[in-house]
């Protein structure tokens, strides 16, 4: 029978290939297990623990290896951060437990001398004698920051050059954290947005109507699977208030899976009128689909096709582009993520918007609204990216969200007039940006 940790441990191993993400690869050997509650949750705790503190595991790691770390395969290192995760963040676990584990995990996948060496290298390790303040003395700030809260060093420097040291620091702080869930009531299918364990366990209002906030997800499954409610982060809900969506348009969302904004659009619409929510791959696609039948939902016909090419068969009052980006706003939630980030992943997201908004601006009549959101913070693919926009499509103009969004949030509105949150700005808020423009004539 597989433990809680060897099943993390061929999680993070599996990851090593790149093309799965860990949420749905989790889920499928979860359940493919037969580990029962508290395994599953330290198998959890592991997996997320493991990816979000790799580069802090590993700095720690090389400080007690006798050998070079880079040489060392990818499951001897896998096990030696499973195992100081264990030692260095996890209270509920004995010494003994974790360090016996991951040697038997290391004699099991490596051979008696892996194990030896897992054995050598995880006794010497404890609160006690790791010191990172002392080994960071002479870092530089980013260097010390990346180290501290485990996120790569250029991204660190990238924000503390957009941010500033001190909100860096509590974005870093954020993406650490247990994140809290947004669950947003379908008013299609009731009055009340209150919980189906009822208001004492756990709930908090998040400032905007109908979202709340919740740190127990499973607190939201009865509400979910009837359709009563769905999952949606406050910063992402704010972006369709922003647009506003009423009866009867005809809405064109470009990338829609798996379905959030087009369903909250669809509730805010009433369920009358028409929305077509696209995505580029089929199973996403199917994904959307299930969302809006679950909500009772009707009016939200999805679509496979590219966001690029896509002519819809009537002239849109309204056009989503939520677009794929780095998902920098959303680190904290999506765990192995901060490791994908990187210039060039940036310049291609960057392009990729481009052509998308390009499209998009063709597609509108005179008077047609383009709601361009993204749960990324880089400017490249916020500000600048509209700036860029506006400038080669004169006929668009922002507008503005007074009397939409509430006061608060209109208070995080950027020069240029879209609305950015930062991750952690507010209890329970990821990061985005999102921002309303309108087609005029000429
Ligand atoms: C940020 S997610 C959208 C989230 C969604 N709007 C929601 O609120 O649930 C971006 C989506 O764009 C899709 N995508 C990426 N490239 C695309 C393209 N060229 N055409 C259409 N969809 C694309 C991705 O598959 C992904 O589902």
């Amino acid at each position: 029978m597989t433990s809680a940790r060897e099943l993390a441990f061929n999680i993070l191993q599996q990851l090593e290939a790149g093309t799965r993400h860990s949420d749905s690869l989790l889920h499928e050997l979860l359940e493919a297990s037969s580990l029962k509650g508290p395994d599953r949750a330290l198998a959890t705790a592991l997996t997320s623990g493991v990816l979000r503190q790799r580069l802090q595991l590993d700095f720690i790691i090389a400080k007690f290896y006798s050998h070079d770390i880079q040489k060392a395969s990818p499951a001897v290192l896998n096990i030696l951060r499973l195992g100081v995760w264990q030692l260095l963040f996890l209270d509920r676990v004995p010494r003994w437990a974790a360090v016996n584990e991951c040697v038997r995990l290391a004699r099991r996948y490596k051979g008696e001398r892996m194990s030896k060496l897992t054995n050598a290298v995880l006794r010497k390790i404890s609160p006690e004698t790791v010191h990172l303040d002392l080994w960071l003395k002479d870092a530089s700030l980013s260097e010390r920051l990346s180290v501290l809260h485990s996120h790569p060093e250029p991204l660190v420097r990238r924000w503390i050059g957009n941010y500033g040291e001190q909100r860096t620091e509590s974005m870093l702080r954020y993406d650490n954290e247990h994140p809290l869930f947004g669950i947003r009531h379908n008013p299609l299918k009731g009055t009340n947005a209150k919980g189906a364990e009822g208001e004492e366990s756990g709930w908090q209002e998040s400032g905007i109507p109908g979202i709340r906030l919740a740190a127990d997800f499973h607190l939201f499954e009865p509400l979910l699977r009837q359709g009563l409610a769905s999952v949606q982060n406050p910063t992402q809900a704010l972006a369709v208030l922003l647009l506003d969506p009423q009866p009867d348009w005809k809405v064109l969302d470009l990338c829609a899976a798996p379905g959030g904004k087009a369903a909250h659009a669809a509730e805010l619409m009433g369920n009358r009128g028409e929305i077509i929510a696209l995505d580029r791959y089929p199973q996403k696609t199917l994904r959307i689909q299930a969302l809006a039948d679950t909500l009772g939902i009707s009016i939200i016909e999805a679509r496979t096709g590219d966001a690029r090419e896509f002519t819809p068969p009537f002239q849109p009052d309204a056009i989503l582009v939520d677009a794929p980006c780095t998902g920098t706003g959303v680190l904290g939630r999506r765990a192995e993520l901060r490791w994908k980030t990187g210039p060039e992943k940036l310049r291609e997201l960057s392009g990729l918007q481009e052509e998308i908004l390009r499209h998009a601006a063709g597609l509108l009549a005179e008077g047609g609204l383009l709601l361009y959101s993204t749960c990324s913070v880089e400017p490249e693919e916020n500000q600048l990216q509209v700036e860029a926009f506006l400038q080669q499509h004169p006929a668009f103009r922002i507008e503005q969200a007074t009397g939409k969004v509430p006061e608060p949030f209109c208070l995080e509105r950027t020069p240029e007039g879209g609305i950015l949150t930062l991750p952690g700005a507010r209890p329970g808020f990821d990061g985005g940006y999102a921002v309303l423009l309108r087609k005029q004539g000429g």
